[in-house]
């Protein structure tokens, strides 16, 4: 079994909700990414994402726009992402890892080699934000051989028949999207949330996952009674930007959040 399927495996036997921060790789620095990708799970995450930094991010709200920027200042690109997370495999064999990202990135690099180096680093699984399934007929199958999990998103304005083509291809977990907009965003309708997951649940066993405007633990904890897993990014990419002249610091300051969540989660 792959590291995802295995945790969510665990998680459903402990009767526990999955929580999934989210950072940008190489955000202030590529030198910060894996201290703080370890400060993260020892805070609770069970799923690390991991988000390759890109100039034109259309469905990133500013502060997650403002961390690629950071990123890309330092040159942060795939390479050197796969180096991080080789890194982190020294010390965490276990704790699954999602590159999530968009999918010019991984065009300039090549399918065939995006898919050898990131198994070979110890990737687990893929979110590419703008690859619905449906158009996925060339890099699904590269993914596949490479044992690298396809996780799709599911939006409050999918319609219930692209939802189950979705449910059909997705693999490890499905993201959905708590909101219309941009991530970072503040509204979020626990009650609608809940509704939507239910018919999803009649087209699928994978877990589903919510993110888009959780940022502490009472959000975390509303969210996770309805879902098997809670995504956060900006609660945590703000922290890194308030951090910026001293990241060094900052990996405490994202203890702090998550551990909060961790916590409201579990209570
Ligand atoms: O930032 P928020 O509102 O906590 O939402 C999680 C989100 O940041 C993370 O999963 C993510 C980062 N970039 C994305 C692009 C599309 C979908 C999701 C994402």
């Amino acid at each position: 079994m792959n590291r995802i399927d295995q945790r969510f495996a665990a998680l459903r036997e402990q009767g526990r909700t999955a929580l999934i921060p989210y950072i940008t790789a190489g955000d202030p620095a590529p030198s910060h990414t894996v201290g703080y990708m370890h400060a993260l799970v020892e805070a609770g995450a069970d799923i690390v994402e991991l988000g390759v930094p890109f100039s034109d991010p259309l469905a990133d709200g500013p502060v997650i726009q403002k961390a690629c920027e950071r990123a890309l200042k330092h040159d942060t690109r795939l390479t050197h992402i796969f180096d991080m997370v080789r890194e982190f495999r020294r010390r965490d064999s276990e704790t699954p890892v999602v590159l999530m990202g968009y999918l010019n990135p991984i065009e300039r690099l090549g399918y065939r080699q995006f898919s050898e180096q990131a198994q070979a680093a110890g990737v687990d699984g893929v979110l590419v934000v703008d690859m619905p399934p449906e158009e996925a007929d060339e890099l699904a199958p590269l993914f596949k051989e490479h044992r690298l999990q396809s996780i799709f998103l599911v939006a409050p304005t999918t319609s219930e028949a692209r939802a189950a083509t979705i449910c059909a291809h997705g693999e490890g977990y499905l993201y959905y999207v708590s909101l219309k907009g941009v991530t970072g965003a503040a509204t979020l309708d626990v009650e609608a949330v809940d509704r939507q997951l239910d018919v999803l649940r009649k087209s699928t066993d994978l877990p589903l996952c919510v993110g888009f405007g959780i940022r502490d633990g009472a959000s975390a904890a509303a969210v996770g009674r309805v879902a098997d897993g809670v995504i956060v990014g900006s609660a945590l990419v703000s922290r890194i930007a308030e951090g910026a002249e001293r990241p060094e610091a900052v990996a405490d300051s994202l203890k702090a959040v998550l551990g909060e969540m961790r916590q409201a989660l579990d209570a």
